[in-house]
């Protein structure tokens, strides 16, 4: 890295004086430009292995299921499988009457007739002619000065519009001029260019011709961008039957902005790629273009709603994988692994009615929108808090925690992905959480039990239980009495224990419904602690909960006095000792 970038790079500056009556700033975009996918093309010819026919047509079917209306098949006159190609989609009927396929070819004859040729019969052609005129190209790669480089322009439009004329029997065409690398090209003299070739085709309202200026070389910041745009867009000849077109490239990471700048600043129509593919670093991403749109309201026209399969189509198709932090599209961009994201976006979501405005926080759309689902949106490791933890319970298992108990169990998921130090899934949360509350039953556990009753009744102890309980292999029939059947049940334990909350729900429906109880216990004058039980039966599970809690507070209790321990030792004096 030099230490004095300046001997060696220079900033481009579009305009001599200064800008400051541009008006796009305060503008903002109220409806879908005309998208252009040059995916065939642009995104075609950089890839590492170029896609073959069977491919081209997939991609095809995909972009067309989208919705796009332009799309750019190839650059016919430089291979044979470009030149195949689109004779295919015109000889075998792939193309709607609705869309308009685009070929490229360079300002040069040869090239020029073998592009007509290869179009010639679909019902509506755009064809696209470019030639570079920047002045690092005018000098390096044409040597030519900028009448030269004018003329390659004015060439072209010539042969193709007596060609068009030559070959109007079967075929619409429209003609599209690019300056290409229009991003660092005097803004004079590329509107010199620009309306020379205007004034050559005469667009009228009924055959508008397409004029694109692309950022082939992303070279400022993106409002520089958009005062290029707004400037040709105000200077322009015969602007009513000009689509202005746009077709940023990502050099330096920005195109999407750019690409919505533009629109601010007075273009029509996108050209762009799916993910963002093509030359370097890209294409503007389309995808991200007209879901943007979609979080403001706008309709974007093209239809996302099944992202995963537009993924896989484009990945099979060019071998290209997507990041997972893709906006709107990678694995990673509904899932939130840190605690508050997830609690928020728990909250949110439990909030949100279907046919709401959208406010899920940190969820700029929708996941639903884009057919992926909801289970992804949350995953757990070391950063995750009891937000993430309680929603992956819930959603896979059902089990509605109460808040307190989120917070401690939390804990234990956090000391497992701290030891592990990787990302848990919905199943290792709840193996956790089996282990941690489910699976507590020693040293006490309930064997059967037997309850009388009446809720009705005036007097304060109503309810007496009998329970069978086994500690360490042996068995004792133990009995109580309470003003409920789990106050019934602790007294028979002979326990100062007291509950602090009670929770229940109902899990699963019809024949498999089951209860799960979420019991706090305070234990003596000690930290209250929870415990877990889940059967068919109401009862069985609110009495499994509290000898979970029990178990679990002897587990944790290290004082060998422990009022629990008193406790066993008066139902089962032969149990010297329990662990
Ligand atoms: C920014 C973009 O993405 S532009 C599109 C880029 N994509 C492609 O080029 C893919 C397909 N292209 C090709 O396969 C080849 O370039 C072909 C088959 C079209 C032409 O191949 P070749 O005839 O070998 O020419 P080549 O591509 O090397 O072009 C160089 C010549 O064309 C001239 N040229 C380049 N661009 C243009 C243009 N837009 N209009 C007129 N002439 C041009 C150059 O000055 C050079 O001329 P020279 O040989 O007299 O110095
Ligand atoms: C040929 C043009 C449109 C192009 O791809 C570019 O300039 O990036
Ligand atoms: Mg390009």
């Amino acid at each position: 890295m030099i230490t004095k970038p300046a001997t060696k790079y220079v900033p481009f500056r579009p305009f001599k004086e200064d800008y400051s009556d541009r008006t796009w700033p305060s503008k903002s975009i109220t409806k879908a430009p005309i998208w252009l996918s040059t995916d065939l093309r642009d995104g075609n010819q950089s890839l590492i292995e170029p896609m073959n026919i069977e491919r081209k047509i997939s991609f095809f079917e995909q972009l067309l299921k989208i919705g796009f209306k332009e799309i750019e098949v190839g650059f016919p006159s430089a291979s044979k499988t470009e030149f195949d190609f689109t004779r295919k989609l015109i000889e075998d009927d792939y193309i709607p009457d609705d869309v308009t396929i685009s070929v490229l070819t360079q300002s040069r004859e040869d090239l020029i007739r073998k592009t007509i040729e290869a179009v010639y019969g679909a019902k509506h052609a755009i064809v696209h002619l470019y030639n570079a005129c920047a002045p690092s190209f005018r000098k390096i790669v044409f040597n030519m000065n900028r009448d030269d480089i004018k003329q390659i322009a004015v060439n072209g439009a010539n042969l193709t519009k007596d060609l068009f004329a030559q070959y109007s029997d079967k075929t619409i065409w429209q003609y599209e001029y690019s300056i290409e690398v229009f991003s660092s090209t005097e803004l004079e003299f590329a509107l010199d260019v620009a309306n020379t070739v205007i004034d050559i085709f005469q667009p009228t309202a009924t055959n508008k011709l397409i004029l694109n200026l692309p950022a082939t070389v992303e070279a400022s910041t993106p409002n520089i961008y958009a005062d290029q745009i707004e400037w040709m867009n105000r200077n322009i000849n015969n602007r009513d039957n000009v689509i202005l077109s746009v077709h940023p490239h990502n050099d330096r990471g920005t195109a999407v902005a750019s690409a919505e700048l533009a629109i601010m600043a007075g273009a029509d129509r996108v050209e762009g790629c799916l993910f963002g593919h093509g030359e370097r670093t890209g294409n503007v991403d389309l995808i991200t273009l007209a879901l943007n749109l979609y979080t403001q309201g706008i309709n974007p026209e093209l239809d996302f709603s099944d992202i995963d399969e537009v993924r896989r189509c484009v990945e099979h198709c060019t071998q290209m994988i997507t990041p997972p932090r893709h906006p709107y599209a990678g694995d990673l961009v509904f899932t939130a692994f840190s605690g508050s994201h997830q609690d928020a976006i728990k909250k949110g979501m439990s909030l949100q009615k279907t046919d709401a405005i959208w406010e899920v926080p940190y969820l700029p759309i929708d996941p639903a929108d884009l057919g992926r689902n909801y289970d992804a949106v949350i995953r757990v490791n070391s950063q995750s808090g009891k937000g993430g933890v309680a929603y992956l319970l819930e959603r896979e298992y059902g089990l509605v925690l109460p808040r307190k108990l989120q917070i401690e169990f939390s804990r234990a998921v956090q000391r497992f992905t701290d030891k592990t130090g990787r990302e848990v899934t919905a199943e290792a949360v709840y193996n956790i959480f089996k282990s941690e509350y489910l699976d507590q039953n020693s040293p006490w556990k309930l064997i059967r039990h037997r309850i009388d009753g009446d809720p009705q009744a005036a007097e304060a102890k109503h309810f007496s239980v009998e329970a069978e309980i086994e500690c360490s292999g042996e068995k004792r029939i133990i009995h109580g009495e309470g003003n409920g059947a789990i106050s019934a049940f602790i007294s028979a334990l002979g326990l100062p224990a007291r509950i602090m909350n009670y929770h229940e729900h109902s899990l699963g429906s019809n024949t498999n419904t089951r209860a799960a109880c979420y019991v706090e216990l305070r234990i003596d004058h000690n930290n209250s602690v929870f415990g877990v039980g889940i059967d068919r039966d109401i009862v069985t599970a609110s009495f499994r909960a509290v000898l979970g809690a029990i178990n679990r507070h002897l587990k944790s209790e290290k004082n060998l006095n422990n009022i629990c321990r008193f406790a066993i030792g008066v139902i089962f004096p032969s149990i010297t000792s329990i662990d």
